[in-house]
């Protein structure tokens, strides 16, 4: 595809992330008050390491013959700097820990001292879940980083069947949503739990298990899956399709697939976003690991999404609430700042190399992750 010197190429699937007439969030999270000027509802991701699989839209851009045209470094620069500091390192693991608190020390000095600010999950668990005892815990998911290991080819980000039935078996006994920035049917296919909310989209894209919706004090359409199951969708910007449409017909030359770009094509990839983004005034372009994701101006991010969904499972009194968040990259730090400016929960970062966050508490890897959730069940069942 080629419009000029660039187009966009989206997901066939992009259509049913919005069917018509969705969307009926608490008053507080309509379009008015989130703030929006104009925005798709998905966000276009350019991985710089290898194409992905986005929320609605896949982008990787095409090497080609580029005129020279204006371009503003600061902000390429700035975005690739961005991205340099979400894509820190991966520390060697040496030793997994456990709920008991067992725990190898790791020759990284740095990543010791992190770990000193940021205690691990699983060796302080005790102590965390003696604050939680008599409060209703909601247990959050990022899912790439947490649930799946971070692989070059983002479609292939698959989770394992232990991590699988790990999340299961926790929300049989936690209301569990998985929040993540890509788009929610990609995680659903992912994922494959019926049982479980999934917030795509950074959570602008909502979807739950219609039996778990009964009591929910938010109101939203009821439909099925595509396996048939019955669910409630909860969208709040479905009315800007528009500007995914113009950037369709636009600007980019994108393609889906296994276009693979390599790190050191990370400022062509900044380039070619920066000339497009100029076009468009309402979307702005945020970082994560190997990624740069085009977003629209409105205000929502995970952050919201976990407010929005505590509100919506009745759980907006704090005194009984105990959510943990758990996830890996820098959108992720919206959830924590949420939890902290509440004074509520726990957020938990998964990263094996010391990191700026906003999380008390941290976990190395995937597995742990899925330790942390095994401790997390054996934990309920004794109430
Ligand atoms: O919010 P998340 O569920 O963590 O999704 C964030 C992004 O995840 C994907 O990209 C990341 O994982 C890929 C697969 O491991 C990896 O190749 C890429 O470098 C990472 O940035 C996904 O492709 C993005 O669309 C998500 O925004």
């Amino acid at each position: 595809m080629n419009v000029g010197e660039s187009a966009m190429a989206f997901t066939s699937k992009q259509r049913n992330l919005f069917p018509e007439g969705l969307s009926s969030f608490p008053s507080e999270y309509t379009k008015s008050s989130l703030g929006a000027t104009s925005s798709t509802q998905s966000y276009c991701t350019a991985p710089a390491s290898s194409t992905g699989s986005i929320i609605s839209a896949s982008i990787a851009i095409a090497t080609r013959k580029r005129k020279p045209r204006y371009r503003d470094h600061g902000r390429v620069s700035t975005w690739i700097e961005g991205m340099r500091a979400a894509s820190p390192p991966r520390v060697a693991i040496l030793k997994t820990a456990t709920c008991s608190g067992a725990r190898k020390v790791l020759p990284d000095t740095q990543y010791n001292e992190w770990v000193a600010k940021h205690p691990s999950a699983l060796a302080t668990f005790e102590s965390m879940m003696e604050a939680a005892k008599g409060k209703q815990m909601v247990l959050f998911l990022d899912y790439d980083g947490t649930l799946s290991p971070i692989v070059e080819d983002p479609d292939q980000a698959y989770m394992s069947e232990a991590m699988r039935a790990a999340v299961k078996e926790v929300a049989m006994n936690i209301p569990t949503a998985i929040i993540s920035g890509r788009g929610r049917d990609k995680v659903y296919e992912f994922v494959q739990l019926a049982e479980i909310f999934y917030a795509g989209s950074h959570g602008m894209d909502i979807m739950g298990p219609a039996e778990a919706c009964n009591g929910l004090k938010a109101d939203g359409l009821k439909s099925k899956d595509e396996k048939g199951n019955e669910v409630v969708f909860f969208q709040p910007a479905t009315e800007f399709l528009v500007m995914i449409d113009e950037l369709k017909g636009n600007s980019f030359n994108f393609w889906r697939g296994k276009q693979i770009l390599l790190d050191g094509n990370w400022q062509l990839l900044a380039e070619e976003v920066e000339f497009v983004i100029k076009q468009y005034p309402k979307l702005h372009v945020t970082q994560g690991r190997k990624v740069l994701e085009v977003r629209p101006t409105i205000h929502w991010d995970k952050g919201k999404a976990v407010e929005f969904l505590l509100k919506a499972f009745g759980l907006a009194n704090p005194h009984n609430l105990l959510p943990v968040y758990i996830g890996d990259d820098q959108t992720d730090e919206d959830a924590f700042s949420v939890l902290n400016k509440e004074h509520i929960g726990y957020g938990i970062l998964v990263s094996s190399a010391a990191k700026a966050t906003g999380a008390a508490y941290s976990l190395k890897s995937p597995s742990e992750v899925m330790e942390f959730l095994h401790c997390l069940v054996r934990w309920r069942s004794k109430f």
